[in-house]
């Protein structure tokens, strides 16, 4: 294959994972700007190179995706991704290349922010929403219209003089308080942290839990109505139309003559942005006129009449004054760098992750170096390269720690694997006191009037070393200690009391076995329905286990086979911690339906909906949302969607009653 050829080839490959990881993952691991400007070079060899176009690269397609996890939507109107620039020059090439189709005429702009969130389009239909559906591949999309329905800027019904039917595109967004509120109760709750507020929101609403999607403060912010039969001409106008009809229509729009006014409005924003309440990317320009955007016309990805102008990532320089070594309720050690603070994207910034020491070594920074800071969307910011221009000559390299900073344990590091560990499992504190927190936390006992501070304390003051001991703590006790009360003790051990409620299947997730998490100990409760029986599975009994694999089946004989372990078990079942699945629970539970695939669609005579899931799940099936080759079989009630059926006819899957499915039970 010729060089230019293979690196076309790369290039499309590389950018198609990256594509993946954003869109479908929303788990992105290069920087919005190294994306860009690695489809720029694409872009710029694919021109040199015509011989090699090919239509499926991703510079002439929408870069994401449906998910299959909906139901899909084909687009009335075509979802356009929007062409970038970085500079005044590029914009002003735009400028021009937009006056030579239009010819000589009088070009106005409109500016306004890019929101940095998922795109959505909502069709409205005789003013009620009808549908919502994302963005996908621009053709066409999942229908999310549910999960849409619980955000409260999105407006059921519309007021005014609105057209009969049309679409209208915006961005759905996490407001960064809320985002920020969220993943502090994730934080209080044992769970990591959500990356960023733009794949949060793009991940809500991939929910297949609507009440779920209620909980997070989403926002939609519109940009663009389209539809036949518009009541306006300008871009302009429709914003105001929108805003009219009960649209939240961010009101930063401006209209500008010239490019110097754009550019006004840019570097405005640029230093501004950090004090509007969401995340912004840069500003999109557009030509105001109808008439003129419909002579202009698209490319095969973007319209030709708009362009987004993105701020760069914003990086500070500050010098690194140390590194500190973090040991987490695993024992997983995590490099942290201390910094001079600095203001950085209208923080100040005083640490940085440095993940492990492998990212140390590729970075090959040291104490006392100038270092460059970036912080894209992410919380944690992050240290991009060293400024070597600065180094002092007197510099040492970094040697990575070799024992616990904690407990003073020499670390291992498995085959395979990025961090450290320090293996002294039942004497570093850190470890202790992270794994009762894990224990206490809201997904697992739930142990309300405990936090992970009293933790600390408790453990400190010598009156708890594992989480069993937490059901011998007496009130009297605890009211002696630092910033506690009569009350506050008293809801303490009540809250410890109560905790004997919780069913068996969290008690497992709670004990903090290493792989097991919610999903997990759920199976492994269904699977053996009491901690006896997986005690004594063997590895080769576990791995039969639906999605269990070695890994975590070898964590769970690893946990059984310490004695400590097993004393601390037994002893939790002493006080009273529910051990097995309640037998009353167990009656109504099977694996009749096992390896089944369900769709309910429809309303039901003798179950509600959620009946008739929770007997599907009680009896080993799953439960899916939409239609696919995957589908076993469709439980049909009155006003099955006609579509659905359609659907479940053509890939010939059987559709059955209510009343034949309480039969195969
Ligand atoms: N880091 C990664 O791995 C990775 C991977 C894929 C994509 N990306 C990022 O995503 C970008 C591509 O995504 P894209 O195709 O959605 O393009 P884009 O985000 O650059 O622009 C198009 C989108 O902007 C949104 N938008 C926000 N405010 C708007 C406004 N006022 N008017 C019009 N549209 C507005 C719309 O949803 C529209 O679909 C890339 O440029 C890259 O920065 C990153
Ligand atoms: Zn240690």
């Amino acid at each position: 294959m010729n060089p230019a050829q293979k690196q076309i080839e790369e290039l499309r490959a590389e950018l198609t994972k990256h594509n993946y990881n954003y869109y479908v993952l929303d788990n992105p691991t290069i920087s919005d700007y190294e994306f860009d400007m690695k489809l720029k070079e694409l872009q710029q060899l694919e021109a040199k190179h015509p011989e090699y176009y090919d239509a499926l690269s991703p510079t002439v397609r929408v870069g994401g995706m449906i998910t299959k996890n909906f139901e899909t939507v084909v687009h009335d109107y075509r979802m356009y991704s929007l062409d970038n620039s970085y500079s005044r020059e590029e914009l002003e090439e735009w400028e021009k290349r937009i006056l030579r189709i239009l010819g000589d005429v009088k070009v106005e702009f409109v500016c306004e922010l890019k929101y940095d969130g998922a795109s959505m389009s909502l069709t409205y239909e005789n003013g009620e929403l009808a549908r919502a559906v994302t963005r996908g591949d621009g053709f066409q999309g999942d229908d999310v219209t549910n999960n849409v329905r619980t955000i409260r800027s999105v407006p059921l019904r519309l007021k005014g003089d609105y057209p009969e039917k049309f679409d209208i595109r915006g961005e759905i967004i996490l407001p960064r308080d809320g985002f920020a509120k969220m993943n502090q109760e994730r934080v209080e709750a044992g769970e990591d942290p959500y990356m960023n507020p733009r794949n949060t929101a793009s991940g809500s609403l991939k929910l297949q839990d609507n009440s779920e999607v209620a909980k997070r403060p989403l926002d939609c912010l519109p940009y663009s109505i389209v539809g036949d039969n518009l009541n306006f001409s300008t871009q302009f106008e429709g914003l105001e139309k929108a805003r009219d009809w009960g649209f939240k229509v961010p009101s930063v729009a401006r209209l500008c003559q010239s490019t110097q006014e754009v550019m006004d409005f840019v570097n405005y924003w640029d230093v501004h942005r950090h004090e509007l309440p969401y995340e912004t990317d840069g500003v999109v320009v557009k030509v105001n006129s109808i008439a003129h955007q419909e002579e202009l016309g698209y490319t095969a990805k973007a319209p030709r009449w708009a362009m987004a102008y993105k701020f760069k990532a914003e990086q500070v320089s500050t010098t690194l004054n140390s590194i500190s070594y973090q040991v987490g309720r695993t024992g997983a050690i995590t490099p942290v760098a201390n910094l001079e603070p600095v203001l950085l994207a209208g923080t100040t910034v005083k640490r940085a992750s440095l993940h492990n020491a492998d990212q140390i070594g590729k970075l090959d920074i040291r104490v006392g170096d100038t270092v460059f800071v970036e912080k894209g969307g992410e919380i944690i910011p992050k240290i991009i390269r060293v400024d070597f221009t600065q180094r002092k000559p007197d510099s040492t390299p970094t040697s990575y720690v070799t024992h616990c900073p904690e407990c003073d344990t020499e670390l291992i590091r498995r085959e395979g694997e990025a961090q450290h560990y320090c293996p002294n499992y039942y004497g570093c504190p850190p470890q202790i006191t992270g794994r009762i927190q894990h224990f206490i936390s809201r997904k697992a006992m739930d142990i309300e009037g405990l936090g992970g501070e009293t933790v600390e304390l408790l453990y400190k003051e010598g009156l708890i070393e594992n989480y069993a001991d937490l059901y011998l703590l007496k009130k009297e006790q605890i009211v002696p200690l630092e910033r506690m009360a009569e009350k506050s003790a008293e809801n303490l051990v009540a809250g410890v009391e109560k905790s004997k409620e919780i069913p068996f299947e969290r008690v497992l997730y709670a004990l903090g076995i290493r792989f097991v998490g919610e999903t997990v100990a759920k199976k492994l409760a269904r699977a053996y329905t009491s901690v006896e029986a997986l005690k004594d599975a063997t590895l080769e009994d576990l791995v039969t286990v639906d999605e269990i694999g070695v890994k975590i089946a070898e964590s769970v004989v690893e946990f059984f086979r310490n004695e400590n372990n097993v004393d601390i078990v037994e002893r939790l079942r002493s006080y009273g911690v529910q051990m097995e699945i309640a037998p009353e629970k167990l009656q109504n539970q099977s694996d009749k339906l096992k390896g089944l695939t369900f769709v309910v669609s429809g309303v039901f005579e003798t179950l509600s909906r959620n009946d008739l899931k929770k007997h599907i799940e009680d009896n080993g099936g799953k439960v899916a949302s939409s239609i696919s080759s995957k589908t076993s079989y469709v439980v049909a009630g009155d006003n099955m969607g006609p579509s659905k059926r359609d659907k479940a006819e053509k890939l010939n899957i059987p559709i059955i009653s209510e009343h034949e499915f309480l039969e195969m039970l």
